[in-house]
């Protein structure tokens, strides 16, 4: 009897590889070029709309009935002064989906040499990603560039998939180009693939597929303890995780990164918590931002839940539901961060 979910799974890293390889090729030949002024935005939305429609494409031919909540549409494509960008996308997606990458992929996927998509056809897997998500059924999140900060800094971002069946995550697979395989030794190749589905436990690989490993969260001292935040200020609140910090007295400082790197590096032991705290009561977070790393976080050995311990709501839309702050750490040591958080918090009522 085969596992559950593994037609999925193999899709889904297959999906997630091309989608890198495309993200990597695009900063490779766009963001470091110097005829790309600074600041220019164009190279990460020609990565994130292309990345969509390989992954969004890859999906409608494999599971054709399944809805998909993506973070990108194709409305500004579809304008007239969207015509150059559009052509930069149709090109980048057929590149990445007709590669011959001889690894064994499944040819009912519509991959490999000779499935070049039109350029409506390129659109239409865009717009797939318009589901509302909801409580019930069968849906994937995309989130092609996670981290687009970090995508044009050179540092990290991922490619983010995810399926959802009845508001629970079943499957995470997080592309991360710029991580190092082993985080012990930061000039080690770079390009890992995470994932993990429930109840099989979590898995590293290396981007081609190469050297499966499993990973787990390890059991870490409160000496040892470090926090994973986002670098950019304005996504996460650094002085409200450093009161946190102080009431756990950790010795370590945070390590920032950009992305759901940061659940990964979580899930292998790379950093002790992941915390985020919003700046703005007026963002929502987005199910596309932590669907795949709360599973990959589970299925490490970790907990991961809101700063009032409850779990995070995938069942309420393309956003999370009512939740409020986001912790993940390993068992041993959640309950009291948790504590730590909750202190945080009323003491900085009290200093309102
Ligand atoms: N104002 C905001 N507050 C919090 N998160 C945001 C905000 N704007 C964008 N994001 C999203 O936060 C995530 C990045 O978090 P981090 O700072 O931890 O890397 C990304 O999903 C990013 O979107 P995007 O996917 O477009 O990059
Ligand atoms: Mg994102
Ligand atoms: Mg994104
Ligand atoms: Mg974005």
């Amino acid at each position: 009897m085969s596992l559950a979910f593994a037609a999925e799974k193999q899709l889904a890293v297959s999906a997630v590889r091309r989608a890198c390889n495309l993200t990597s090729s695009v900063f490779n030949r766009l963001v470091k070029s110097e005829t790309v002024v600074k600041n220019d935005k164009s190279p990460v939305t020609v990565a994130d709309f292309s990345a969509q429609a390989v992954i969004s494409s890859m999906l409608g031919k494999a599971f054709p009935g399944d809805p998909i909540v993506g973070e990108e549409d194709s409305a500004d494509l579809r304008l007239e002064s969207g015509k150059e960008l559009l052509d930069r996308i149709v090109a980048l997606s057929n590149e990445a989906l007709t590669a011959d990458l001889g690894l064994g992929e499944n040819a009912d996927w519509g991959i490999g040499p000779g499935n070049n998509r039109t350029a409506e056809e390129i659109m239409d897997a865009i717009d797939r990603g318009n589901y509302a998500g909801g409580k019930t059924g069968r849906m994937w999140t995309i989130d092609p560039i996670d981290g687009t900060k970090g995508f044009l800094r050179g540092e990290q971002y991922a490619v983010c998939l995810s399926l959802i069946v009845d508001a629970s995550v079943q499957l995470g697979v997080i592309g991360c180009p710029n991580l190092p395989i082993d985080a012990a030794s930061p000039n080690s190749p770079k390009g890992c693939i995470f994932v993990a589905v429930r109840g099989q436990g979590a898995q590293q690989m290396a981007l081609s597929g190469a050297d499966p490993r499993p990973i787990s969260i390890p059991a870490f001292s409160m000496d040892q303890l470090n926090f994973l935040e986002s670098v950019e200020s304005a996504h996460a609140s650094h002085s409200f995780h450093d009161l946190v910090a102080r009431n756990l007295a950790l010795k370590a400082p945070p390590t920032r990164m950009d992305s759901q790197a940061k659940y990964c590096a979580l899930a292998r032991g790379d950093g002790g918590v992941y915390i985020r705290m919003l700046t703005s009561s007026s963002y929502k977070e987005k199910i596309w931002d932590h669907a795949p790393g709360s599973v990959l976080v589970e299925e490490a050995g970790g907990v991961i839940s809101d700063f009032n311990g409850k779990p995070l709501d995938f069942g309420a839309g393309r956003s999370l539901g009512d939740n409020f702050g986001i912790l993940a750490t390993g068992k041993d040591v959640y309950p009291k961060v948790l504590e730590a958080v909750q202190r945080a918090l009323s003491e900085r009522k009290a200093n309102i």
